[in-house]
């Protein structure tokens, strides 16, 4: 896979170069360039915003600056990802799907966003995927570039230090639309805390039926949303007991 990112911060995409992704990225399992926008400003004060049509508080950027990026980092081929928060919600399913593409190229905005424009004009050309990872607004869409990357990368072959946990893992296909249940590591007494005995017994079934009754309890405690998504075929009738 590649990934390009274009951003007027590049510096705030160096965690990419860390950790197992880091890892990918030095020995070409992956290939990461991250290019600064101003590279395509035109003017002396290479400057990227400008003041919203209609008026309104913030500035929006430039579509000329924004599309000369585009024309020269995102080929045909390419898929466009354009964090915002007037995006289509990112999910496991999304990540999976781009998990799945060869070529990904992050656009990461500033100030009020890119001017819409920006994303007509590659979407005539290229996929061009809007996507929003919550319900809460950050000052610009590096941050969220790194989420879905790292999303996304964790689930190629090779990348993850343990590709059985990609499976397993809240959301994962391993375990339909349940959050994750309780972990526990030595010591098995800790400032009083003792571990579930149920995990010391050996006894796989009965730790299975355990971590299925958490994953239950804890997703109709904090995420009574999911509960109601739930497929009934997933919730056997012991399940149902719980
Ligand atoms: C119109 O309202 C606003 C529009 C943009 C902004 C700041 N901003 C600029 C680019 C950019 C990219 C992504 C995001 C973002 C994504 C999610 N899930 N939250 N926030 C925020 C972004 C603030 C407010």
């Amino acid at each position: 896979m590649r990934l390009d990112v274009v951003s007027i911060f590049p510096e705030y995409l160096a965690p990419l170069r860390q950790s197992l992704l880091g890892r990918a990225v030095a020995d070409g399992r992956i290939q990461l360039e991250v290019h600064d926008l101003r590279r395509w400003a035109t003017d002396r004060h290479r400057s990227v915003d400008d003041t919203p049509y209609g008026g309104g508080a913030g500035m929006v950027m430039r579509p000329d600056v924004w599309a000369a990026a585009l024309d020269d980092v995102a080929p045909a081929g390419a898929t466009v990802v354009v964090p915002t928060p007037a995006g289509h919600p990112f999910s496991q399913a999304t990540a999976a799907d781009l998990a799945r593409r060869e070529h990904l190229v992050f656009a990461c905005g500033r100030y009020e966003g890119l001017d819409q424009r920006v994303v007509l004009d590659a979407a005539r050309r290229v996929e061009v995927l809007e996507l929003s990872i919550g319900d809460y607004v950050l000052a610009g869409g590096e941050v969220a570039a790194l989420v879905v990357i790292e999303a996304v990368t964790r689930l190629l072959p090779g990348v993850l230090g343990n590709p059985e946990s990609a499976v397993t893992d809240s959301f994962g296909e391993g375990s339909p639309g349940l959050l994750e249940h309780p972990a526990y590591t030595r010591p098995v007494e800790f400032r009083g805390l003792a571990v579930p005995p149920v995990l010391l017994s050996g006894n796989h079934a009965a730790i299975a039926r355990w971590r299925r009754d958490e994953s239950l309890r804890r997703t109709a405690r904090r995420r009574p949303d999911l509960v109601a998504r739930l497929d009934p075929a997933t919730l056997d009738a012991a399940d149902r007991a719980v």
